[in-house]
């Protein structure tokens, strides 16, 4: 279980988030939806070790984290993912799409796994895979990073309005890539979006809930 109890976070003298509960069970989606600047992003990057609170507890699978971003330990890195709403600003541009997807490999050491060898699955040919950003679509990048963020198997993955961008099509690709995902492995997903056609379609085959913030 990702598990954030009475999360608060200020940003200056803005209170965002005023002892925020969540909880994500593995092996189901979990839905999170509320008014736009309700604190759901920034609720997603405590989940993800990226922000430190300013109060409230953070355990994943019962390991409570103590230090956060980079200092966290790699184990705990690693078993959280996220993938964020805009794809352009979450990659460095001058990197190819291969370059992308493999940057989990080389931050953490390991060697590339063929088992996780997701570009085939996410529709990214190999002439797509040695494009730039600049070169590619919205759509084609975000598959990219949905890549790299499978990369290294984790056992959560936040999705933050990863679709919202996307057509119709690219957006039903993503999301049963993310099923299959998760019934593979029995991960637990975290899905934030303002759609509530969506966010019921994507929480219903596994039963989870749908927290709502106000
Ligand atoms: N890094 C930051 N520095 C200062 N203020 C921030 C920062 N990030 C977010 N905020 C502010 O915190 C509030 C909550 O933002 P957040 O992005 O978490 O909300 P949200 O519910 O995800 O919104 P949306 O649905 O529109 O994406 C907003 O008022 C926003 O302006």
């Amino acid at each position: 279980m990702l598990r954030a109890d009475g999360i608060t976070v200020a940003y200056g003298r803005q209170r965002v988030l005023r002892g925020a509960d969540l909880a994500v069970a593995p092996g189901v989606v979990t839905g999170l939806a509320g008014p736009s600047g309700c604190g759901k992003s920034t609720l997603a990057r405590v989940l993800a070790l990226l922000l430190r609170p300013d109060a409230g507890r953070l355990t994943v699978d019962g390991a409570e984290v103590h230090r956060w971003r980079h200092r966290a330990s790699r184990d705990l890195r690693t078993r959280v993912a996220l993938i964020f709403q805009q794809p352009r600003l979450a990659v460095d541009p001058r990197l190819t799409l291969r370059e992308i997807a493999a940057e989990p490999f080389h931050a953490t050491g390991r060697p590339p796994d063929p088992a996780a060898e997701l570009a085939d699955d996410l529709g990214l040919t190999s002439e797509l895979m040695v494009r730039r950003p600049h070169e590619v679509s919205d759509g084609q990048l975000q598959r990219a990073c949905v890549a790299r963020a499978l990369a290294l198997r984790p056992r959560y993955v936040i999705c933050d309005e990863m679709t919202t961008m996307l057509d119709a099509s690219t957006q039903a690709h993503l999301i049963a890539r993310l099923e299959a995902y998760r019934r593979e492995t029995g991960a637990g997903i975290l899905a934030i979006t303002h759609d509530e056609e969506l966010l019921t379609r994507w929480t219903e085959p596994s039963g989870g809930p749908t927290v709502r913030m106000s």
